[in-house]
């Protein structure tokens, strides 16, 4: 009889009164019933969302130590040296919108960095053109033909493209929200499924619904190279299905390359496993920034910088000379080495010399840099062509490996 009074005594106590239908919330002195069950009401929402917050945490919790476990990879290198290009299969999802989407920039007019900073202004203010742009359009009836180029791109703007700050002929795009969009984009199945629409209307609301909300049938003319590059950074997540990593979680973070953007990099050094550096041999080429700059100059001092830096010490360094059938092009187009490289002197101009030469220089930097003595590891690649990403997937395998040894003390 006791424990059965404690027993009901206890439910009494855990049951949550907040979630009872019944309860009122006390009514108080002074309160009518109408503001006590106002009151009750609100206790109830307070305490629901305080459950929703609790069970935030909890996830991200997990979230967190699922992450801590997994193997942590940073893309660098400079602008256009392949790091998006250089993505495993597993993202082969996001490979269709982006290409996509960069067929269309790549067809998109000279000047088009200006010409999408100008319209994006206009978008936001609606207001008039600063004269400036008027004239660098070159448009006789620039209002009109504004509003309409304006109505033309809007997908383009619906997508967060933007004008690349360090660079008028480029645009960009922030962030990864682009992709969901694109995959998003309604198709007019929604339209058309309803029986009642004849097949000319259905028609015509296809296209229609298409031009309005595709990018891809707006951008079809005019011809100047123009590609999509990193701003802000980008993870990708995926696990090993085969293999002796099986299950293991791996996440590859792809950071914009450009000067401007280099500052940026440092929060992402801290407990990375290992550096996917790539360094294309581009010895007759200048940054697109800085155009007194030599690529591979940059390139090399990047890398020192990378070897040299303290947070990294214990992160496995993967170079890549990437963009190789860049590399064999020009040697076979007959540009010298030693006219942009004069320390190259007499040695004979071909692919193998040209590429050791280099390689003895970047070994050297990480030997002479590295804060404590780790494996040079140098990979030969061209990431247009898909057998390279087995050389990815060997330095992801590499890392697992290391970290797995780290952990069970063995380095
Ligand atoms: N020929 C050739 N082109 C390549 C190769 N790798 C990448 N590219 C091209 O080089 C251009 C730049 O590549 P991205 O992957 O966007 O360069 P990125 O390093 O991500 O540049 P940022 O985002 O500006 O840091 C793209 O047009 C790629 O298709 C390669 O091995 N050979
Ligand atoms: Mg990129």
């Amino acid at each position: 009889m006791k424990s059965k009074d404690k027993s009901s005594q206890k439910d009494d106590l855990s049951a949550n009164p907040f979630l009872s239908k019944q309860w009122n919330g006390g009514v108080r002195p002074n309160e009518t019933e109408e503001e006590a069950q106002l009151r009750a009401r609100q206790l109830q929402e307070a305490h629901k969302i305080s459950k929703q917050i609790d069970s935030n945490l909890h996830e991200a919790r997990k979230a967190m130590e699922k992450r801590r476990k997994g193997v942590k990879i940073l893309l660098l290198g400079q602008s256009e040296s392949g790091k998006r290009a250089f993505s495993p299969k597993a993202f082969e999802g996001e490979r269709q919108p982006f290409g996509r989407l960069s067929i269309q920039l790549n067809n998109y007019p000279r000047r088009s960095g200006i010409i999408v900073e100008t319209l994006a202004q206009d978008w936001e203010s609606n207001g008039a053109l600063p004269l400036e742009h008027q004239q660098t359009l070159r448009l006789t009836d620039q209002r009109a033909k504004l509003r309409r180029l304006r109505l033309t791109l809007s997908p383009l703007f619906f997508i967060g493209i933007q004008h690349c700050k360090d660079n008028c002929r480029e645009v960009c795009v922030r962030g990864t929200e682009w992709k969901g969009l694109l995959k998003r984009r309604p198709r007019a199945s929604s339209v058309s499924d309803a029986p009642e629409y004849s097949l000319a209307s259905r028609r015509r609301s296809q296209s229609v619904v298409n031009q309005e909300i595709d990018p891809t049938s707006v951008l079809c003319a005019d011809i100047v190279r123009a590609r999509i590059r990193t701003v802000g950074v980008e993870e990708h997540h995926f696990v090993f299905e085969k293999g002796a990593e099986s299950n293991a979680d791996v996440y590859i973070t792809d950071v914009g390359g450009s000067r401007s953007q280099r500052a940026t990099w440092v929060p992402y050094f801290d407990d990375v496993q290992a550096i996917l550096f790539l360094a294309p041999l581009a010895f007759n080429q200048t940054l697109e920034e800085a155009v007194r700059v030599n690529r591979l100059e940059d390139s090399m001092m990047l890398w020192r910088e990378i070897c040299s830096s303290k947070l990294l010490a214990k992160a496995n360094l993967i170079l890549f000379f990437n963009k190789m059938d860049v590399l064999q092009a020009t040697l076979a187009a007959g540009v010298e080495v030693r006219r942009y490289v004069p320390t190259y002197g007499d040695l004979p101009n071909d692919e193998q010399t040209v590429t050791k030469y280099f390689k003895e220089k970047f070994r050297t930097y990480h030997r002479r840099n590295s804060p404590q003595p780790r494996p040079f590891m140098c990979y030969e690649t061209s990431a247009i062509d898909i057998n390279s990403m087995a050389v990815l997937l060997i330095g992801v395998r590499e890392s697992i490996l290391r970290q797995h040894l780290r952990e069970g003390d063995m380095l």
